[in-house]
């Protein structure tokens, strides 16, 4: 197809306000897919997807679309995750975009992930096509959300805003319209040397990796040598094709198209998402701009519960292929043996990664409790940059000071719930830096330690905002704060997976918690077990776990002293023998913590 008659968008909007739902019926009319015995939402067909009802990973298909004039256009739809610990994916698919659908549902009006997308989508200078959905459900409330809209940028005041039901239909056709009019026909040099960027990969255990990608410049063909520009590594594509949705291999690909490269490349880390591949005997000489590197906020142990590490390592390989957010790197534990370190964008993508392991790859994992990362500053004044994992933390004796990540945080919110949220911002320790009121909305802007709000701000304010407020946080500094390492000792020996970086106010009542908690979650054994926490080498808090079987030394049966003594004994060198390497530290303990 010539480039005039190629668009490729991406359709962004806060979580389910409808861009599954849209993207289904964008390719119903277009006659993508059969829709005769189909499932509902096509795209989403990760397991994770379906059974949390969100999109996770963006997906791409190619429509061919007949336009009221007659002509024929091939409508690339990219699309978008709405989570906000997704937004990596909705940059990573914009930049392979020339414009935006920015879906608005009429019931809930503009929120959190409409505002960040937006933003992504004007920071890429890309054309906007608002839209406003479920205008079938009797709730809608068209004009708030047309005014919204408009305050969300003046420059949307000039567009003509359309009204759809991604559900029944309802002038679906009018976007497809605005589609082929609005956004521009991709620009590249047809005949200059091959310029693609790769915005994803999937692993496929046939063929290696497959890269997606956007081809800028000149023309890709099927068996073409081919190479790498980030580190010049060279590769014969096996098959190269396009989106439909399932894979269809195609002969050749153009500038302006978008569509996948079987690389034939099995190691996981041969393919890195943000490269520019290129042809290898007439190569370009300037890469696609990559990505910024993401930046992980929350950081956890992931270790093999009932399968071999070997296999954990290739599962994590893999998944981090279509997840580049997610970070990794290896690592040891007394407590749990080898394991991974790794990163991730929030709670959220915490939990779908876990699950992604046992659906996808069949592997059940232990998952240590999330810190984020901190940077310590020692005693001759040497700084330890990321220090990511809380059994790495240097023994307070050496430590000068400890500095946590800080985000700027901004919310809009109804004024009627300012004050219930500038409690929750003061209970998280947050600076307040500007309050401004818009109509009836107040901006509240904060500095908020990323310890913070990386577990449960951002539900907490949904909840006391009724779901009107949004929130969107750039990182700031890092700064000194009074933080104390937990470290638990069970039966005497610490467990290293057992630590915990807090801030020494809350040291005391979480130090607590986690103790009763454990009381109740720990595996028991024939003798009491103590569990101990300390700070900074005082225990500051402690239970005892009781045996499995009656304490006989401290029964109500009459026996001798002496009987008395020596069972106490004996237990003492049971107690003496036991090592952290004996205990078992099953799931539940840690979900248990986390709860707290
Ligand atoms: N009444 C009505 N409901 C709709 C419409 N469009 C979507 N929905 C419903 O809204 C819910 C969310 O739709 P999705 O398409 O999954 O939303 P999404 O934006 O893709 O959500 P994420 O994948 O989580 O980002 C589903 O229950 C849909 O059936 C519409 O036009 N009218």
């Amino acid at each position: 197809m010539e480039q005039r008659n190629i668009r490729n968008f991406s359709i962004i909007a806060h979580i389910d306000h409808g861009k599954s739902t849209l993207s289904d019926k964008i390719m119903q009319i277009t006659d993508t897919v059969s829709f005769r015995n189909h499932e509902s939402q096509i795209l989403d067909d990760m397991d994770v997807e379906k059974s949390h009802g969100v999109t996770v990973r963006s997906r791409t298909v190619r429509n061919l679309y007949h336009d009221r004039n007659g002509q024929t256009y091939e409508l690339n739809l990219i699309d978008t995750p709405g989570h906000v610990d997704f937004s990596y994916e909705v940059s990573k698919s914009l930049s392979a975009s020339d414009g935006v659908i920015l879906l608005v549902d009429a019931t809930k009006g503009v929120q959190a992930q409409t505002v960040a997308n937006y933003k992504i989508a004007k920071a890429n200078h890309l054309p906007v096509i608002p839209v406003i959905n479920k205008v079938d459900n009797k709730n809608a409330q068209i004009d708030m959300c047309e005014q919204q809209i408009y305050d969300l940028d003046d420059s949307l005041i000039e567009k003509n805003i359309l009204h759809i039901s991604a559900k029944t239909g309802l002038n679906v056709d009018q976007v497809l319209e605005s589609i082929v009019e609005e956004i521009p026909q991709p620009n590249g040099d047809i005949d200059a040397p091959l310029k693609s960027l790769i915005f994803d990969s999937i692993y496929d255990s046939y063929k290696g990796i497959i890269a997606y990608v956007r081809i800028y410049d000149g023309k890709l063909r099927a068996n073409q040598k081919l190479k790498f520009m980030s580190n010049n590594q060279s590769f014969e594509n096996n098959e190269i094709g396009i989106f439909t949705p399932s894979l269809k291999p195609v002969k050749e690909l153009h500038s302006g198209d978008i569509g996948y490269i079987v690389t034939g490349i099995k190691d996981p880390k041969g393919v890195r998402v943000g490269d520019t591949i290129t042809s290898k005997l007439e190569p370009t000489i300037h890469a696609v701009p990559g990505y910024k590197p993401v930046r992980s906020v929350v950081y956890a142990g992931i270790y093999p519960k009932n399968s071999n590490y070997d296999d954990l390592k290739m599962a994590i390989e893999k998944l981090s292929l279509n997840d580049s957010s997610l970070y990794y790197t290896e690592d040891n534990s007394d407590s749990l043996g080898q394991g991974f370190r790794c990163g991730f964008l929030g709670m959220f993508h915490l939990q779908i990664v876990r699950e992604r392991l046992i659906n996808d790859f069949d592997i059940s994992v232990i998952v240590t409790n999330p810190n984020v990362n901190y940077r310590v500053i020692l005693n001759g004044n040497e700084a330890i940059n990321n220090i990511d994992n809380p059994a790495k933390m240097p023994n307070f004796s050496k430590i000068n000071s400890i500095e946590e990540p800080y985000d700027e945080v901004k919310m809009k919110v109804p004024s009627s719930s300012m004050s219930k949220v500038m409690d929750l911002a003061n209970q998280s320790r947050g600076i307040l830096i500007t309050m401004d009121n818009d109509s009836n909305l107040v901006e509240l802007t904060y500095e908020l330690p990323v310890a913070e709000i990386a577990y449960n701000f951002f539900n907490k304010l949904k909840s006391i905002s009724h779901g009107y407020a949004t929130f969107d946080t750039k990182f700031l500094e890092y700064k000194v704060s009074d933080i104390v390492k937990i470290s638990i000792d069970v039966n005497y020996s610490p467990v290293d997976a057992l630590t915990f970086i807090v801030h020494r106010n809350n040291a005391s009542q979480l130090a607590q918690s986690i103790v009763h908690k454990l009381k109740y979650v720990m595996p028991k054994k024939l003798y009491p077990i103590p569990v101990q926490a300390y700070v900074e080498g005082r225990v500051i808090a402690r239970v005892d776990i009781p045996p499995l079987r009656k304490n006989a030394a401290v029964s109500g049966e009459k026996k001798s002293i002496s009987k008395k003594q020596a069972l106490l004994r004996r237990q003492n060198i049971n107690k003496r023998k036991i090592s952290s390497a004996n205990i078992i530290l099953p799931q539940r303990i840690f979900d248990a913590i986390l709860g707290i």
